[in-house]
């Protein structure tokens, strides 16, 4: 069974695709848009001139595909902000509030957390950052996940990585993480994979139809994926080094 791999086709790597921002639906960043594009400063609103509109990537992929420990290395060497849904969910889990017992209980089941809850989290963290290039780690998990970012924040991601790794090897390095989350436990991992093919593959077709998916392939070390990554990042549009 834990040799199943995610039967999934999706396009073979290409140049670095277009912008498509959501023209209709952007209470937050059309704002932003707008004093990109005007010059327009709403110091009130703490809108600055300097602000762009944002360059997005999703990065997907099960539980233990190196999601993380890659996005840690596009982070130092292509100068992005690292945003993972699932830490800014713990760090929101670690209160004892309602919202806060919830997660807890969601993540322990290896369920998905309601949607506004997460994206309001990303949507903030978006405002506070002084970077205009955002990786976002594990998310969006389902097709709910992806509407509601597009309702609230209003943009597209420029490019989605999904990260195809065996079941066997994610669930060995899931259990060997050592880092005292609560959903590193086989029965649980063993929901997580099951909720990731069933939400979060529909997610994939998605933008595999919109052509902004590259998939790579994630059963080797640590280095051998990042040189697999490297391309993806390197036109100049997004590097920064
Ligand atoms: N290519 C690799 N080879 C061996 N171990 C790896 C590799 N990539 C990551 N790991 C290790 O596997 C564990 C899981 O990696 P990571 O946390 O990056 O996965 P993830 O996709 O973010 O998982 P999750 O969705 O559960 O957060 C970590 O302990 C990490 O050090
Ligand atoms: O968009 C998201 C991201 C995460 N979750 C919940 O958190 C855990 C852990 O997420 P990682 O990305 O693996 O750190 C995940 O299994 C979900 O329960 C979520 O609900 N929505
Ligand atoms: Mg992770």
């Amino acid at each position: 069974m834990w040799r199943r791999r995610f039967a999934f086709v999706c396009s073979p790597l290409v140049s670095s695709p277009k912008s498509t921002l959501i023209h209709n639906q952007a209470p937050y960043w059309h704002e932003y848009a707008k004093a990109f594009t005007t010059g327009n400063v709403n110091s009130e609103e703490g809108i600055s001139s300097k602000v762009k509109v944002p360059f997005i990537t999703f990065v997907l992929g099960g539980p233990g595909s190196g999601k993380g420990t890659q996005c840690a290395k596009i982070v130092e060497t292509f100068g992005f902000a690292h945003l993972s849904a699932g830490e800014l969910l713990r760090k929101e889990m670690s209160s004892n509030s309602a919202k806060g017992v919830m997660i807890r209980d969601t993540i322990k089941e290896g369920k998905i957390v309601p949607s506004e809850v997460t994206v309001k989290l990303i949507q903030k963290a978006i405002e506070s950052s002084n970077n205009n290039k955002f990786i976002i780690d594990g998310f969006p998990r389902s097709e709910e996940n992806r509407i509601t970012f597009e309702k609230i924040i209003g943009v597209e991601p420029e490019l989605v990585i999904f990260f195809d790794c065996i079941e066997e090897e994610m669930v060995k390095r899931v259990l060997s993480r050592n880092q005292g989350r609560i959903d590193d436990n086989i029965e649980t991992v063993k929901k997580r994979l099951e909720v990731f093919v069933t939400l979060s593959l529909p997610v994939l077709d998605y933008y595999s139809r919109k052509g902004k998916l590259r998939k790579i392939e994630a059963n080797g070390t640590v280095e051998e994926i990042f040189e697999k990554l490297r391309p993806l990042f390197a036109a100049e549009k997004v590097s920064i080094k």
